[in-house]
């Protein structure tokens, strides 16, 4: 069983998932063929630089992509049923119930005019049918389980400092009883002890509660501290996917190598971080082949020409013609 298909235990399949953005009378490809499977309680690292489609990925998958955005292709599952995520009113009775998003930047996300245990008990009433004493009820029980006193409910979210209106923005992701967080770079606007305080907490509620959390980050070492699997993307597609330890270990991809090795790493005594030739490409006009391909120190002919498909190894798969080439030699070698 591979990480690309799904068994019993998956909770999530995301089949070919392809997304175009209408931009201006042009369209724009910002995922293609994107497929995994999340199973229950399993933390996953969507990882890439800026452009790449991990927040396209996410919000498909919890159904909040942008008026502008159309599902091309392919299909999301969750627990085996096929989400409506391309038609807005049908996808009003699963969103916030199967997938809640915990977004950076509470403040912007949080309602400035309402006490925070409103806001908390508010999806209760509208998703859950509760009443308004069992909604708040319920909200006093979810501000405590994110480590806030219940009786700081009654503040108004310029009361609460950046860490505990992230942990409201957690307790409102949670509200709903889902099986599935996504995290979208929800600690980038906090200080690095309240960034580890919140890391903390999802990893604690994620193992109470057998959530399943995907968390989007441009930072590795959080990757490395909070997550079992990561998924690197590039240009809209998925390029490796693996477990953390095998990856960090031993990355298939040049990409994913170049991405490790941009890291500082104090340890080491390396006193340069080599960063990565090159910008990320336009994706109006997305390089021939592997797209990858521009960048990569590696680059052979087929790489211009040809989208490599996946390969499998391990737990992991990587989508790499240089990988594939060496596996073809190694097995010629032993023939
Ligand atoms: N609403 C939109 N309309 C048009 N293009 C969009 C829209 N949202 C995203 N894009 C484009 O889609 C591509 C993928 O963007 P996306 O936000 O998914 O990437 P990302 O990896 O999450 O980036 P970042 O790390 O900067 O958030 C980018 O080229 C982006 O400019």
């Amino acid at each position: 069983m591979t990480n690309s298909s799904p068994d019993k235990s998956s909770i999530l399949e995301v089949d070919g998932l392809t997304v175009d953005y209408g931009l201006k009378g042009v369209s724009l490809r910002a995922i293609d063929n994107v497929t995994f499977a999340l199973r229950a309680g399993e933390a996953v690292a969507l990882v890439g630089e800026s452009g790449s489609g991990k927040t396209t990925t996410a919000m498909a998958i919890a159904g909040l992509l942008s008026p502008n955005a159309r599902v091309s292709k392919g299909e999301v599952r969750c627990y085996g049923n096929r989400l409506p995520i391309e038609n807005d009113a049908a996808m009003r009775p699963h969103r916030w119930s199967e997938t809640s998003v915990v977004f950076q930047g509470a403040m912007n996300a949080l309602n400035p005019v309402h006490r925070v245990i409103k806001q908390i008990a508010e999806p209760c009433m509208l998703k859950l049918g509760m009443t308004r004493g069992e909604a708040t009820a319920r909200a006093r029980e979810l501000l405590e389980l994110v480590g806030i006193p219940a009786g700081r409910g009654s503040a108004y979210p310029h009361e609460l400092s950046g860490g505990m209106r992230q942990r409201v923005m957690i307790a409102m992701a949670l509200a709903c009883r889902p099986s599935i967080i996504i995290g979208d770079e929800p600690t980038t606007a906090l200080d690095v002890i309240t960034q580890a305080q919140i890391l903390k907490l999802l990893g604690d509620l994620r193992s109470r509660l057998n959530l399943a959390l995907i968390l989007i980050t441009h930072d590795l070492s959080l990757v490395a501290e909070c997550c079992d699997r990561m998924m690197i993307m590039y240009a809209g597609r998925i390029v490796e996917d693996g477990t953390v330890a095998e990856i960090f270990a031993k990355p298939k991809h040049p990409y994913t190598r170049l991405l490790i090795e941009s890291i500082p790493n104090p340890a080491s005594g390396k006193r340069i971080i080599r960063s990565i030739p090159g910008d990320p490409p336009n994706l109006m006009n997305r390089p021939s082949g592997c797209a990858f391909h521009p960048r990569c120190p590696s680059a052979m002919a087929v790489c211009m020409t040809e989208v490599p498909s996946f390969d499998e190894y391990g737990q992991g798969r990587v989508a790499c013609h240089l990988h594939r080439l060496t596996q073809e030699d190694k097995v010629a070698v032993h023939a």
